[in-house]
């Protein structure tokens, strides 16, 4: 007869099966036992915080039948200690092991449990075979104090999307605000250093399981992204490879990757691009004063967004109103392309210096992280009026995205309308960010498709919470919801204050744009 993975249910009030081996039933009872006992101690090694449980027991039947009591109280006392100090040096750790893991449980049992079975039911997420009818187990239930991460073993042929059709109805059913579908294959655990591109999870990639028959449902039930992110204090050195620069949705830091890699912001007017571009300069801020991150920054709507913080660049460029300084907007086109040709100098000079010694460059004080900040690159791309200069910026950005990475040159590119028509080098940005945007039909543009079945709804944020949006990852499946530090005008004047590199001329009014006005 087949058998599949999944919790078999009853077809009516009374089921009966054939038996094929009699068994005495003293044998029967101590298996049982014995299968419990051996579940009951699997289950307190995955979930250590629960020995205390037995251990107070322990406690109450030693001190009820007589056992000295400060005996009793200093036994106890030790892993309380233990749990106490745990907490306070490493609360982080301590909320992700103990406190989730109790709450995951707690809502196992009283949330999920009770109303799974129907649930798959109604959402016709059941498979019969041989008149039996098999529900999908929940694997396991972890909670953040603000998503329920749900594990559910598939059955046999169904998929993520059978799921993510039901997404709002799962989010109704189980009293959360939303619901996201995501694979299991993709789960690093959130405090292995580095998540996903870490070393741990290079170094154990062999060991991880490849859970392709698992689907995480993150459960949103309390969303922490209401809350503006108030500025994230930088890391000195900063960790180029994991930039803290927003807060995500199950309450952990989103770190951010910037070295070997590009990034794209999409959202509309008003979705928090400014807020996105100043997170990264401010995690960036200490490798900045000490000569190890360069930033390279264009800014064609004027210096709107970035003038603010001029003296943390080490070259910057804005085109302005012609009125208002003489100068044309050729001449400014021709600014923009003149900077982006000196980075592609740059990055063929490393090229050289790398040739048949290395594949990629550590970056040092000598050779610079270099990023290119460039806000409105439609500015850049699309409404370049004079064709020699869109054909020049147009090829440099192209050389600087394809071939920039291994050369530490990263570029951070902003923009309202993704279509290729406006970015034609779309498709060169690894990690793509997107926030509220106009329409559903973008979502697809910037992330990847089917994002927005699995969550990603940019369209649906609403505007009330500008830095909101959903960033991908090469190598993670889905999407994740994050929200990115407010960085007011005030703490740009503190980042100036802290991190402008004390170089000779850095102190200098720059001249914008460069060559042009003085
Ligand atoms: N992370 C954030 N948290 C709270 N408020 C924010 C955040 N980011 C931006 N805002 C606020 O939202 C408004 C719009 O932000 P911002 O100018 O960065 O948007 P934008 O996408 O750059 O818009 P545009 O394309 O029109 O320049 C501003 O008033 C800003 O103060």
């Amino acid at each position: 007869m087949a058998k599949i993975k999944g919790k078999e249910v009853g077809m009516g009030p009374v089921n009966f099966r054939a038996p094929t081996v009699a068994i005495r039933l003293k044998w029967v009872v101590i298996w049982y036992c014995l299968r419990a006992l051996l579940r009951g101690i699997a289950w307190l090694v995955r979930h250590p915080a629960f020995v205390i449980v037995p251990l107070l027991a322990l406690k109450a039947y030693q001190l009820w039948t007589g056992g000295e009591w400060w005996l009793v109280i200093a036994t106890a006392a030790v892993p309380a200690s233990g749990l106490a100090g745990w907490r306070w040096r490493w609360p982080d750790s301590f909320a992700q092991r103990v406190v989730w893991r109790m709450r995951g449980s707690r809502r196992r049992f009283l949330e999920y449990r009770t109303r799974w079975d129907a649930t798959m039911r109604a959402l016709n997420l059941t498979v019969r075979m041989d008149d039996r009818t098999f529900v999908p187990r929940i694997v396991k239930v972890r909670s953040s104090g603000t998503v329920d991460q749900v594990t559910v073993r598939l059955l046999p042929g169904q998929i993520l999307t059978d799921y993510a059709e039901h997404a709002e109805r799962l989010a109704r059913t189980f009293g959360a605000e939303d619901c996201r579908v995501r694979s299991a294959a993709s789960m690093i655990p959130a405090w292995w250093p580095g998540g996903a591109e870490g070393w741990m999870a290079r170094l154990f990639a062999w060991a991880l399981p490849r859970r392709t028959d698992r689907l995480v449902l993150w459960f949103l039930t309390n969303d922490p992204l209401r809350e503006v992110v108030a500025p994230i204090p930088a890391t000195d050195p900063p960790n180029l490879q994991a930039l803290d620069v927003a807060r995500r949705e199950d309450g952990l830091m989103f770190r951010l990757r910037l070295l070997y890699t590009h990034l794209l912001v999409a959202g509309a007017t008003g979705a928090g691009k400014g807020s996105v571009l100043w997170s990264i300069i401010a995690a960036l801020g200490p490798g900045i004063r000490s000569g190890l991150v360069q930033l390279w920054v264009l800014d064609p709507k004027g210096g709107m967004e970035l003038a603010l913080g001029r003296r943390l660049f080490h070259r910057f460029c804005y085109g302005s109103d012609p009125a208002m300084d003489g100068a044309s907007d050729a001449e400014y086109e021709e600014a923009f392309a003149t900077l982006l040709e000196d980075l592609v100098a740059i990055m063929r000079r490393r090229q050289g210096k790398l040739r048949g010694l290395s594949r990629l460059l550590k970056p040092s004080r000598d050779e610079p992280f270099i990023v290119l900040i460039a806000d409105e690159l439609a500015s850049l791309t699309a409404y370049v009026t004079d064709p020699a200069m869109k054909k020049r910026i147009a090829k440099a950005f192209s050389l600087l995205l394809s071939q920039g990475r291994a050369v530490g040159i990263t570029v951070v590119g902003a923009l309202q309308d993704p279509r290729k028509e406006v970015l034609p080098f779309r498709d060169l940005f690894p990690t793509r960010l997107a926030l509220r945007m106009a329409e559903a039909e973008q979502v697809r543009l910037v992330l990847a498709d089917g994002a927005r079945e699995r969550g990603a709804r940019c369209d649906k944020i609403p505007e009330t919470l500008p830095g909101v949006g959903y960033v991908a990852v090469d190598g993670e499946t889905e999407p994740i919801r994050v929200r990115f530090s407010h960085i007011t005008d005030e703490d740009i004047a503190v980042l100036v204050d802290l991190y402008a590199p004390d170089l000779v001329g850095a102190r200098e009014p720059i001249p914008t744009p460069e060559g042009v006005a003085a």
